[in-house]
């Protein structure tokens, strides 16, 4: 007899638990379920920040979980499992992300970060239903996430500490197991338990139901089950199997847990349900914590851009850590105002706050600070100075249309050069981001056969430096406005040979292209129409000798990613609309351009999360 009788409809399915965890195998075999475990050999490293909430996150790093273990039993066996489940589990607290620690001491900023606090852990489930269609693989996938908060109680230092030492923290999300010692931590918890370990399988069961057991005609629940069914219905759902409306209803989503952040808005209160009484007990919907969330998050971006300008990160790294009234003499501030920044800093995470003081955490000494090898704080100060600006256009660039809104500011490259310091901002925050995406960018593909290579729009040089650095025998040049070559000189890398790079005022449209064998269009289509690209393409292609090449770097997607990816790029159009008359495209879709131009052999490569690189051979005329 199996107990519950949503579990059993999947009896007779090969089901495949692409999970590692003990925990989750424990907590579906003992509802009953049987299934295969083929660990997902997915890497979790999506980037967090391109997520609109903690929740969405987890569900897209579930899906991908799942996905990477169908499509590789498919290849395998040209037969993929009926269903494929895949789970991620996360804590967030103060609008940090955390996963397992990477070692003791990580497990101890963790616990030390949750300490006496409250928390949530999410976890997010899909559920992969396969088939085969003419030897491809088809997918349909249904997730879901489920929220639990947990409270720690005041905790020692000597006790954390002996808790890390018992080695348990370290494959557990936020570094402790609840169902285990970490159960000692816990003062209390809101919402369901087996959450935290690893598996809603409450909220499972139901997802389970609206699948499976699609409510009849005259049912008084209405069309979406949110309920495991009662024990009267169990007949009722056997009746169901391999009979007439047993398919499942893929796609329906809804629950308590709440919708993937970002997907569908909450659903509207639904009829009033009969409670035993008789009496009607008005049907809640979920808590809006993803739409609360987006509403919130431009204070979040502005905290973080005000403590760049205010060059908090510089002075904690050099001084740190330090006091509120010490940083706000150092960086010549109220008081009372850089107190409340340094709290909300540090409730972002970006910060820590000890006795002591406040000091930076390693995300903030990495990026935020301004001369960092990794900083992104050139990025922060453009995007608070003038990103944000464009940004407050963005109700008349919707309604009138972008020029309308660009109208008062001048064109992109107006704006941007308006003088030294508009183009030394611009700079320096392009100069951030190349320097994050140049290695994945230079090692997409092997590049060694080329000897010159010409980087259009090639700004400071960052991309030049790397791929000199990388493939010795090339001789790179940047070519770019003369605005822009003019202060490229500031931003060469210490200690590196830069004679392989040269920089050649000029503008890519209008001016002879310099010559190469390989030319890059590193972040550069994605702001010019089509018209302006098919002109560029063409000039590059009557440049480019047979065997040459050119390399298309954007924040492409590849086809099989598409929807994951448009959630990641779904601000970009806004950006274009208001930055300049562009538009995003499809790693196919640049491949396309380059086959139109004259290049064969066009593959595509990922480039780190970020970028996809296309790269074409230009064939003989
Ligand atoms: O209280 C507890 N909290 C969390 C856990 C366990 O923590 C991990 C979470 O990690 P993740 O979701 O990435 O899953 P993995 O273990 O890496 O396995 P996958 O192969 O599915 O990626 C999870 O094991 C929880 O069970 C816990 O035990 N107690």
């Amino acid at each position: 007899m199996v107990l519950c009788p949503v579990i059993g409809k999947l009896l007779h399915k090969h089901v495949v638990l692409a999970s590692a965890s003990p925990r989750r195998q424990e907590i579906l075999s003992n509802a009953g379920l049987r299934f295969e475990v083929v660990p997902s050999r997915f890497k979790e490293k999506l980037c967090k920040a391109s997520f609109p909430t903690p929740s969405a996150y987890a569900v897209e790093t579930a899906k991908q979980k799942a996905l990477e273990v169908a499509r590789r039993m498919h290849q395998k066996d040209l037969r993929a499992p009926d269903v494929v489940i895949g789970a991620d589990t996360i804590v967030t607290i103060g609008g940090l992300i955390l996963e397992k620690p990477v070692d003791k001491q990580d497990a101890y900023r963790m616990l030390s970060r949750l300490n006496g606090k409250e928390h949530s852990v999410f976890t997010g489930v899909a559920i992969v239903h396969c088939s085969d269609r003419d030897g491809r693989l088809h997918t349909e996938v249904l997730d879901f996430y489920e929220e639990t908060t947990v409270k720690f109680s005041e905790l020692s230092e000597e006790l954390l500490r002996e808790y890390i030492d018992s080695g348990e923290p370290m494959d557990k999300a936020g570094g402790y197991g609840i169902q285990a010692l970490g159960g000692m931590l816990v003062e209390h918890v809101r919402g369901d338990f087996l959450n935290v370990v690893g598996f809603p399988l409450n909220h499972f069961c139901k997802k389970l139901a609206q699948l499976y057991c699609p409510p009849r005609p005259g049912d008084v629940r209405g069309a979406e089950r949110d309920s495991i069914p009662a024990v009267d219905t169990f007949e009722d759902l056997s009746d169901l199997e391999g009979g007439g409306g047993s398919d499942p209803a893929w796609g329906g989503r809804g629950g308590r847990g709440g919708e993937e952040a970002g997907g569908a808005p909450p659903q509207a209160p639904g009829p009033r349900d009969a409670d035993l009484n008789g009496a009607a007990e008005e049907k809640r919907p979920p808590f809006p914590t993803g739409l609360l969330e987006l509403m919130e998050g431009f204070k979040a971006s502005k905290a973080l851009f005000t403590a760049c300008k205010l060059n908090v990160f510089d002075v904690l790294r050099d001084q740190g850590p330090l006091k509120a009234v010490d940083i706000a003499r150092k960086i010549n501030a109220s008081v009372c105002g850089t107190g409340r920044l340094l709290e909300a800093c540090a409730a972002l995470g970006l910060l820590h706050k000890t006795d002591a003081g406040y000091s930076n955490t390693e995300a903030a000494d990495l990026h935020l600070v301004s001369d960092s090898a990794h900083s992104l704080h050139g990025l922060a100060v453009y995007n608070d100075s003038h990103v944000w600006d464009l940004f407050t256009h963005l109700d008349l660039a919707a309604r009138d249309g972008a020029e309308q809104a660009r109208g008062a500011s001048g064109t992109k490259a107006e704006r941007l050069f308006q003088s030294a310091e508009t183009t030394l901002l611009f700079m320096r925050a392009m100069h951030g981001l190349s320097k994050l995406t140049a290695r994945d960018v230079a090692t997409a593909f092997d590049l060694s056969r080329f000897t010159s290579a010409c980087d259009l729009g090639g700004c400071t040089g960052a991309l030049a430096h790397e791929l000199a650095r990388e493939y010795p025998r090339l001789q790179v040049t940047v070519f770019d406005l003369p605005d822009v070559t003019e202060h490229a000189r500031g931003f060469q890398p210490d200690g590196q040979r830069t004679e392989h790079v040269r920089f050649v005022p000029g503008d890519f449209f209008t001016d002879a292209l310099p010559r190469a064998q390989l030319y890059v269009l590193s972040r550069v289509l994605h702001d010019w129409p089509d018209d302006r690209v098919h002109h560029l393409l063409s000039r590059i292609s009557s440049c480019c000798e047979p065997g040459g090449g050119v390399l298309v770097a954007e924040a492409a997607a590849m086809e099989e990613e598409e929807a994951a990816a448009a959630r990641r790029r779904g601000l970009q159009p806004l950006g274009l609309l208001l930055l300049g008359a562009g538009r995003p495209r499809s790693a196919r879709e640049l491949g396309q351009l380059l086959q139109r131009h004259g290049f064969r052999d066009v593959r595509v490569a990922p480039a780190g999360d970020l970028l996809r690189v296309v790269l074409g051979t230009r064939a003989a005329p």
